[in-house]
């Protein structure tokens, strides 16, 4: 899809198709139409940053609240976003084993119990190994840098499903950890 063709579309066929850029968000999305037209997949994804950059606090914890837990819940009942269980997929967590699977669920719970909001990781730039050593180590964060730390990653989240969309090589994403 190129960006002629993402500036034709009428308001709902955009939040059809890019609702899900942001997780559960289609807000956004909606929001993003009005800015139209975009002069590339940089622009038009720092549209959807900027959307979420001038946000309170409240509604970018929002953001996170919006995220499913990697290998919770929702993966267990088959419940995800087809992003997400894609994502999931890629990185492994959903194949873990009952002994692993758990520990990430315990630290998830530890996560959220501290911060107030789900642990989140661009899962597809992770594997099953990095994801729990990552969320150990970010539990031990402060919660200010946390918030900008999880946004960061929501963005990252966003940027390889956006140039999934467009047909778009992720330019300047960080190598699997
Ligand atoms: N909790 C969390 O990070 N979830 C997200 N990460 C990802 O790559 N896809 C998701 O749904």
């Amino acid at each position: 899809m190129d960006i002629e063709k993402v500036n034709s579309m009428d308001f709902g066929e955009f939040v059809d198709v890019f609702g899900n850029v942001i997780e559960k968000c289609p807000l956004i999305a909606a929001a993003v139409w009005s800015q139209r037209p975009f002069s590339d997949l940089e622009d038009l994804e720092n549209h959807f940053f900027a959307f979420m950059d001038a946000l309170p606090r409240s509604g970018q914890e929002g953001i996170l609240r919006c995220h499913p837990d990697l290998a919770g819940r929702d993966l267990q009942r088959g419940t995800l976003t087809a992003e997400s269980q894609r994502e999931q997929s890629q990185a492994g967590l959903t194949s873990l084993d009952a002994d692993d699977r758990q520990r990430l669920q315990r630290l998830n719970a530890q996560y959220r119990q501290r911060f107030g909001f789900p642990f989140v990781l661009a899962a597809r730039l992770s594997d099953r190994a990095a994801v729990p050593r990552e969320l150990a180590r970010r539990l031990h964060c402060q919660p200010e840098s946390e918030l900008r730390t999880a946004l960061g990653e929501v963005k990252k989240i966003g940027h390889l499903r956006l140039a999934d969309l467009l047909g778009a090589d992720p330019a300047g994403m960080e190598s699997p950890r």
